[in-house]
């Protein structure tokens, strides 16, 4: 990474990268091997039980390497894990045909996220599974979706309409041979007016589930519940003695109830992400780590081929127990009716 020094005057530095120790790479990926050959299954609820104390068994210095310290940036890159396409099998052309391709990486993942906090999964997104396939899917291109590829997936956070959205998402790069980027916006790094930010922290407009939830096989009872609640407007912007947080999915925001200074802070808001904004193009075995309270993302546009060479990366979700920062009024909240998987399930 280049010096701050280095950089053209105004840009935004790149996340900081934190180079994995091969014996810890090696670590992780025999203590993967060992659960999915006890379990078979990255989801079998035994091994996600058996998460915690695998965890609790890595060395101190590679708990360093996750520290969960940010920086503005609200993000890093974490760099060095194995991953090789020989061994990878081809990129699946849809998650709902994925199955279980590349499962000790979904494994691995999870070891990772356990060592910062609670894996946790919805029960309405990918089948439930624990960790999903961002794969692009024939006829999804021009979606706003993980699956999408022809059009740009519009900067988010990532489940914003729930109040039970993860506190760090981790997406781990199994291929991308064009370097098609990720792109990652920091809140803390926008220069916004107090009067913007006092009106996008008042509860003005409801933001909806995303399509990969319509487009899930979700239980009955779920759809029931989701067809009933009615939409519950949320605050944007939130400051915490941390520093300012977002809450943020222009693409799936009603704006109907809102007025015009309303609309026009918030477009001066979608200006400053886009101008702090980083073009992260994830290699083969990098994991991008994101502060999903700090950092909103999205996807430059490519073109899909379908042909097993397709760009790849696994996506896991972290809660991260007793943090604070994100306001009470949430918790007051219906989440449409969608049901988090927690396996510890311990209340933290
Ligand atoms: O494809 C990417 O780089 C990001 C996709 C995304 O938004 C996600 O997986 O949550
Ligand atoms: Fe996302």
């Amino acid at each position: 990474m280049a010096a701050p020094g280095a950089l053209a005057r105004g840009a935004v530095p790149g996340p900081p990268t934190r180079i994995l120790d091969r014996r810890f790479a090696a670590q992780l990926v025999t203590a993967a091997e060992g659960l999915l050959e006890r379990f078979g299954t990255p989801d079998a609820p035994g091994l996600l039980k058996s998460l915690r104390h695998e965890a609790d068994e890595f060395p101190g210095l590679f708990r360093e390497a996750l520290r969960p310290e940010f920086s503005d940036a609200g993000m890093y890159v974490l760099r060095g894990l194995p991953v090789e396409d020989a061994s990878l099998g081809p990129t699946p052309t849809g998650w709902s045909v994925a199955g279980d391709a590349g499962a000790l990486w979904d494994v691995v993942l999870l070891l990772l996220a356990a060592a910062m906090g609670h894996p946790m999964g919805w029960r309405g997104q990918q089948n439930g599974r624990m960790v999903n396939n961002i794969v692009p899917a024939p006829g999804h291109e021009n979606e706003q979706t993980g699956a999408s590829s022809t059009v740009l997936l519009a900067p988010h956070t990532e489940d914003a309409f729930h109040p039970r959205r993860a506190d760090l998402l981790l997406l781990c790069c199994m291929r991308n041979h064009e370097g098609v980027a990720t792109t990652a916006s920091s809140v803390r790094l926008t220069d916004l007016a107090p009067e913007d930010v006092d009106a996008l922290s008042r509860p003005m407009a409801p933001i909806l589930p995303d399509d990969a939830y319509t487009s899930s096989a979700l239980p009955d009872e779920v759809h029931a519940c989701a067809g009933t609640v009615s939409p519950q407007p949320v605050r944007t912007l939130w400051p915490t003695p941390d520093g300012l947080t977002i809450r943020f999915d222009p693409a799936y925001t009603r704006f109907d109830g809102t007025d015009a200074a309303y609309r026009a802070a918030y477009a001066r808001l979608e200006a400053e992400l886009s101008r702090v904004v980083r073009a992260v193009a994830l290699e083969q075995g990098d994991v991008l780590v994101v502060d999903n309270d700090v950092v909103v993302h999205g996807r430059v546009p490519f073109r899909s081929r379908y042909d097993g060479t397709d760009r790849w990366l696994k996506r896991a979700l972290v809660h991260v127990p007793h943090r604070r920062g994100r306001p009470e009024s949430e918790r007051a909240e219906h989440g449409y009716g969608q049901p988090v998987i927690d396996p510890y399930c311990d209340g933290t």
